[in-house]
């Protein structure tokens, strides 16, 4: 079969057959011809298949040519008038003859669309045709630290490209053909280079000096902020390793303490390959340990060898809805075979008239007969799942918000951890908000005093990052339950940065969010943990908090009960119970500053609203006002589905 009649095929399949155009040119073990070839063909007729429909339908050339089918004329008439080397057959075979004895009229009808279209040269209508795919990306390139230098690249690999202050003009840089570059305002070591260039070829790529990576897929590396006191870092979901490379080439500016690693772990042994191989071409791999083929829930936090993991990055498989080139092939617009030169006189007024034209008798019965749409979710991690209604959907989001909110609350239990970053690609907010809100109301979040990495808390780039959480995403959900000052929606919102592939940004489209929790009373009142990291309370053999008559537990370190004892003004000292804390404002017992940190005196002891100082503070349940819940454990939590 010809190259021609091979994507034909191909181009009239049902695309939820298989997957992205891509994925099923590629992922066809019949194809004769090229698959590259193929998809080119496929790519660039779909492109340009509104115009060329047009064309073929006023020239009636399958009226004349009644062996040539709708898709086929699309194609050849497409190489004929379009591609360097014309049609790619032999000049005596009999479908190039059928196309291009017909040359003049289609010539002279290509000519007409482009006048249609206001278009006074043929650059101008290629430029029109590219814009309906909406604006081109930039090519992202991370400087890896450990390699080089910005300023050594951009006297080597980026020599000749002009600078430009904006990602916009980079962009713009596309219709040109100009090759410029802008510096990222807001990752370092960021650069957007102009749409198409080719940089894989080049030494700094092979050598691992830069790294192709969109820049919303640098956030969470630069939002976890590793430090030499963080102590170990975790990489949970690693594979390919664009997220690890980048916390390697952070922590190496900053210096690396003595010992400290990054632990990446994989569960797809092949996909742990990848990682390996991008680990040791960037240079990493002496302060890397990976886990091949090791899936994270299956690590106990509470391990020896954890001990000292003080941060944890997390990008968990998702629908990968936000990632840019997917499902981003253009409708393949096909010409009536009983359309007459006339008829298509009313879809001469304008292009989208031929895009919307009439369908001939066969499209109608093929569209009757066709199956009820069905929407292929292909996971960032190349998985493929068949959704043919909006209930599979939803039901689909929620097993991957299941998995996804059980990792993260697995990384929430590392005893040592004070940060954590959650990110998917993923556009739905099923996915993201409110995955974070529900695991900052879990027991896990709430005993262990995490809380939402504040914007105006977040390194300066992401803090100055315009684009933030869905506030409609957190209306109307189930789990919106009680809160507290930490969690608040708006703050939460705030806290959440995300990235949106349509909105001129350049970028793709993406979510991170990151948790932290500090030293001393948290949102919930409660003490960080003690040496033996299960709180600061006495348990029994079986781990369970032991509590008087009244419930009240008694702190390790004081051997007293965990009541307040507040200093009135009169000296004398009053008990407070646990559950009494809260005030009308729901933000907790105590006095906060106006950025709602707590205040506290020369020691350290926060003070109770109205000025007093909270003594032998020590309630994890301040804000609970019932002993349930205690343990802070996983299986209370329930319901997940990996
Ligand atoms: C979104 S990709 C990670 C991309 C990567 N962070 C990067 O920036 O290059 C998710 C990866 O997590 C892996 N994964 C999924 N569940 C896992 C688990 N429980 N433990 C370890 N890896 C897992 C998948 O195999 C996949 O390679």
């Amino acid at each position: 079969m010809s190259l021609y009649h091979e994507t034909a095929a191909i181009v009239t399949s049902p695309s939820s057959h298989g997957g992205s155009l891509k994925s099923r040119i590629y992922g066809n073990k019949d194809l004769k011809s090229p698959p590259a070839q193929v998809y080119a063909l496929a790519f660039e007729s779909s492109k340009w298949s509104a115009v060329l429909k047009e064309v073929v339908e006023s020239s009636q050339l399958l009226q004349h040519e009644r062996k040539l089918t709708p898709a086929l004329s699309i194609l050849l008439v497409h190489d004929l008038l379009l591609a360097k080397k014309g049609i790619a057959l032999p000049a005596s075979h009999g479908l190039r003859i059928s196309v291009e004895k017909h040359k003049a009229r289609l010539q002279s009808e290509f000519t007409r669309a482009r006048i249609r279209r206001k278009c006074p040269t043929l650059e101008a209508l290629k430029a029109a045709v590219d814009a309906q795919l909406g604006p081109p990306h930039p090519r992202w390139i991370r400087v890896n630290s450990l390699k080089s230098t910005v300023d050594g690249q951009l006297d080597s690999t980026f020599k000749g490209f002009e600078m430009v202050a904006t990602v916009q003009e980079v962009m713009a840089s596309a219709s040109t053909g100009k090759k410029v570059i802008c510096l990222d305002a807001h990752i370092p070591n960021l650069i957007a280079a102009s749409p198409g260039v080719d940089f894989t070829k080049t030494e700094a790529y092979q050598a691992g000096a830069i790294i192709l990576q969109d820049k919303a897929s640098c956030f969470p590396a630069y939002l976890l902020d590793p430090r030499p006191e963080h102590g170990d870092i975790v990489d949970a979901c690693s594979a390919p390793g664009n997220k690890t490379t980048h916390l390697a080439g952070i922590l190496h500016e900053r210096g690396f303490a003595q010992g400290q690693r990054i632990l990446a772990f994989e569960k797809d042994k092949h996909r742990a390959k990848t990682l390996e191989k991008m680990v040791r071409t960037a240079g990493s791999e002496k302060v890397t340990v990976i886990h091949p083929g090791a899936d994270f829930l299956k690590t106990d936090p509470n391990a020896p060898e954890f001990r000292s993991v003080g941060a944890l990055l997390l990008d968990p498989s998702c629908s990968g809805s936000g990632i840019v080139g997917r499902d981003d092939t253009p409708e393949f617009h096909l010409p009536s075979a009983t359309a007459s030169s006339s008829s298509n006189s009313s879809s001469k007024s304008s292009s989208k008239a031929a895009l919307n034209g009439a369908a001939n008798a066969k499209n109608l019965k093929r569209k009757r007969q066709s199956p009820p749409p069905q929407t292929v979710l292909v996971d960032d991690d190349g998985k493929e799942t068949v959704v043919s209604s909006e209930k599979a959907l939803q039901a689909r989001l929620e097993a991957l918000a299941s998995f996804q909110l059980k990792i993260l609350l697995h990384a929430l239990a590392f005893s040592a951890a004070t940060r954590v970053t959650y990110s998917t690609c993923s556009t739905h907010a099923a996915e993201n908000e409110k995955v974070v809100r529900r695991a900052l109301r879990s027991p896990v979040a709430r005993s262990g005093g995490w809380r939402v990495l504040r914007r105006d808390e977040q390194p300066r780039g992401l803090r100055e990052w315009p684009v933030r959480g869905d506030p409609e995403a957190l209306l109307n959900d189930d789990d919106a339950g009680d809160r507290n000052d930490c969690d608040k929606d708006e703050v939460i919102t705030e806290a959440c940065v995300r990235a949106d592939r349509e909105d001129g940004r350049g970028v793709m489209g993406f979510f991170v969010a990151a948790f932290v929790r500090d030293k001393g009373p948290h949102c919930d009142g409660g003490e960080m943990d003690d040496g033996d990291n299960d709180g600061p309370y006495v348990r029994d053999a079986q781990g369970r908090i032991v509590r008087d008559e009244n419930g009240i537990p008694t702190l390790k370190a004081t051997g007293r009960k965990a009541v307040i004892e507040v200093e009135t003004n009169g000296g004398a000292a009053v008990e407070l119970r646990f559950g009494q804390g809260e005030d009308e404002n729901g933000d907790g017992p105590f006095e906060r500053d106006a950025e709602g940190r707590i205040v506290r005196d020369g020691n350290g002891i926060p003070r109770l609203k109205g000025g007093r100082l909270a003594v032998d503070l020590g309630s994890e349940e301040l804000n609970e006002g019932s002993s349930e819940g205690e343990g802070g454990d996983e299986d209370e939590w329930g319901g997940f589905d990996d």
